[in-house]
């Protein structure tokens, strides 16, 4: 695995991927080129072979007609010289055949017929005879007789032998040119002393030349035993032969010659015989020659290409040069060294401009790096020393946070990021509603703006005030920026500004203020004459502070108060106007209701028994009763007549109870100025 690992990082090399890629490329293309001019040259070798062997077919059969011939043409002569006026008397042409040695020396056997086709003489190598034969039924007879001119008989069985045999014959003419017999001689066919030279001038251990007749018996062949026999039964042959009787077995001079299996096979046509000459061999002796040189050339096609190969790596090595130096020089960028020292190659060509953009663009990207660093150092300032809570959020996930954030929810950097915003929110009800709001802001087009509940990291809550905008408004989703301002003592500093404003702060009623806007609220309502207003005014509240101090009658106030709304429903108001002066609106309340609660009002201050030292302090109260109605159309009608309803009750002897307007009560006095100024 190793090797392997360390192959294919070689491998990564252009300069040894070119080097094979070229190699590969000779060797295909010498291979294929090879490969196509051997199968051409094959081609062309093969059509040469049959050519060849056609044409020494077409030889030899024109040597085996000549041969023909030239006995025919000894025939002609011998005849010529014939008695043929004594063509009857037998010991004549007997004499006279014994003459006849040239023929008899080319030809086995020497005959002369009459024109009845009686054997008049017959010479062999026993000697001349006449015995009593009549050839008179052969075919070779007959139409030399016939026809008048010299015929090569078909392979026939001697008569005397029974050994197979050609005769070929020549007519006899007498002085006027009338046949009048006929001179033959005849080739024995187991001699072969006709063809011998033809079959085994070709022969070899696996070619073969042998002669047929137009039917295809072999009249000829190296082997005696084949012959009178079918040519196609000689497995050599047969396909030949085969391919001739297709065409019809013509026995023409042209010939032909094919390409069957391995073999190569022509025949061609004895001219003046009916016999076909046949010659067959091995098509690997004729191109064997043809692919030795095609090893040859393979075995030169290989070195050129390994010497192909060893120039193309040295050429690659040289020429990639300069893109090496530009690997390291790319190898010591990423090492840390700046763009602008030494160690760019200089090349030509796309090497060269290759060289030059890599080296600007580094040049621009260091400058943009640094740029980019001095202003994420700025940022990470910013961040660090902001004093609002700083925070990226993408995919509602915190991804970043500043210093001030980790420190107001009590995590670490590390803690908080990659938690879900929600880990903010005291409970999952706060953070489902905050996120509504936030998508219904964002979804708007606006920034989120809110003072929303969060909670630290050890459970305790606080108000922050939380601002956050998409940094792409186009996608608010992807990431978004969060600023967290703790507001919770401005927040809680701005709660009691507005309690204050509304309240007393010693006894934590409303004030006169927030009593006067309630009356007047419900003043302004139809259903207003349903409640009924009290005016209280404590009884000699001064003797208090004189006596126990100033604290003391604080708290006895604060005590009256408490008293008081613990007879009140929450829909009612108790209020201290100011100093020892009290007022309640009771809402949905008649008089008597009224009546009643002031009494037990009234009688809860009385009980009143507040320490002082070993002393118990107590106080009592004036109360005075206003039914609203349009009668009392504005709150200072109301107060005028609750007023008035107290005054009286104090100048009735104090610590009790008088209902403005009550028939059964003496007409309500003005308040006399000396009481005024007491
Ligand atoms: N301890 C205390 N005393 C207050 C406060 N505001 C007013 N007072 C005192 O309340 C007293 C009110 O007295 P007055 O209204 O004169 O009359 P009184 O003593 O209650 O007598 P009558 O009303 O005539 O029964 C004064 O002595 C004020 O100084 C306060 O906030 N705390």
């Amino acid at each position: 695995m190793r090797l392997l690992n360390a192959f294919l990082r070689r491998f990564g090399s252009v300069k040894l991927r070119l080097s094979i890629t070229g190699v590969l490329l000779i060797a295909l293309s010498v291979a294929v080129t090879v490969g196509l001019v051997l199968n051409e040259v094959a081609a062309r070798a093969e059509q040469v072979a049959l050519d060849l062997s056609l044409a020494q077919t077409r030889k030899l059969a024109r040597i085996m007609g000549a041969r023909v011939v030239s006995l025919q043409l000894t025939l002609r002569a011998a005849s010529d010289t014939m008695p043929v006026d004594q063509i009857d008397n037998h010991a004549a042409i007997r004499q006279w055949l014994e003459g006849q040695k040239v023929l008899g020396s080319a030809l086995d056997m020497l005959m002369v017929l009459d024109r009845e086709g009686r054997v008049v003489a017959l010479r062999d190598d026993k000697g001349s005879t006449s015995p009593p034969l009549n050839l008179s039924d052969r075919p070779y007879f007959r139409q030399t007789i016939q026809q008048g001119r010299p015929v090569v008989s078909e392979p026939l069985q001697n008569r005397l032998n029974d050994r197979p045999i050609v005769v070929l014959t020549m007519p006899v003419r007498d002085h006027k040119g009338q046949v009048v017999g006929v001179m033959g001689g005849t080739v024995k066919l187991l001699s072969n002393a006709l063809m011998s030279e033809v079959t085994a001038s070709d022969g070899d251990d696996e070619g073969r030349v042998v002669i047929t007749d137009a039917q295809g018996r072999l009249l000829a062949h190296d082997d005696a035993r084949w012959l009178m026999r079918d040519a196609q039964t000689d497995p050599l042959l047969a396909e030949g032969i085969a391919h001739w009787q297709a065409m019809g077995r013509p026995v023409e001079p042209a010939g032909f010659s094919l390409h069957a299996g391995n073999r190569i096979i022509s025949m061609a046509g004895v001219p003046d015989a009916d016999w076909m000459v046949m010659r067959s061999a091995p098509v690997d002796s004729v191109l064997s020659v043809l692919r030795a040189g095609g090893r040859r050339a393979l075995v030169i096609g290989t070195l050129v290409a390994l010497a192909g190969g060893l120039v193309l790596l040295l050429v690659t090595h040289f020429m990639l040069r300069p893109l090496r130096q530009l690997e390291q020089r790319a190898h010591r960028m990423r090492d840390g060294v700046t763009p602008d020292d030494e160690g760019w190659p200089r090349a030509l060509g796309e090497i060269g401009q290759l060289s030059r953009a890599l080296h600007e663009t580094l040049r621009e990207r260091s400058a943009a790096a640094a740029a980019n660093r001095e202003l994420l150092s700025k940022l990470t300032a910013l961040m660090d020393h902001a004093p609002l809570g700083i925070a990226f959020s993408q995919e509602r996930r915190l991804v970043l946070v500043n210093g001030a954030l980790e420190r107001m929810l009590g995590y670490s950097a590390q803690e908080l990021q990659g938690q879900p915003s929600t880990v903010l929110s005291p409970s999952v009800a706060d953070a489902a509603s905050l996120a509504h709001r936030i998508n219904a802001c964002f979804r708007a087009g606006r920034p989120f703006d809110e003072e929303v509940r969060m909670v630290r990291r050890d459970g305790s809550q606080f108000w922050g005030r939380l601002f956050g905008a998409p940094v792409n408004w186009h996608d608010p989703k992807a990431s978004t920026v969060w600023t967290v301002e703790d507001v919770s003592h401005a927040r809680s500093q701005r709660e009691a500004l507005s309690w204050l404003s509304t309240h007393d702060a010693l006894t934590e009623l409303v004030n006169r203020r927030e009593f006067e806007r309630r009356l007047n609220e419900r003043l302004a309502r139809p259903e207003a004459d349903a409640c009924c207003a009290l005016f209280i005014d404590l009884d000699h509240f001064k003797a208090v502070n004189d006596t126990a101090g100033h604290a003391t009658g604080d708290r006895m106030l604060v005590e009256v108060a408490r008293r008081l709304q613990a007879q009140v429903r929450s829909t009612d108001t108790v209020a201290r106007l100011g100093g020892d002066e009290f007022a309640v609106l009771l809402t949905a309340c008649n008089r008597s209701d009224a009546l009643q609660i002031a009494e037990q009002m009234r009688t809860a201050i009385e009980d009143i028994r507040l320490p002082w030292h070993d002393q118990a302090l107590q106080v009592g109260a004036s109360f005075g009763i206003v039914k609203l109605s349009s009668d009392l159309p504005d709150l200072s009608a109301v107060m005028a007549a609750a007023d008035a309803a107290c005054y009286d009750a104090k100048r009735a002897g104090r610590n009790q109870v008088r209902l403005h307007g009550n028939p059964g009560d003496p007409p309500t006095q003005p308040v006399p100025l000396n009481e005024l100024l007491h």
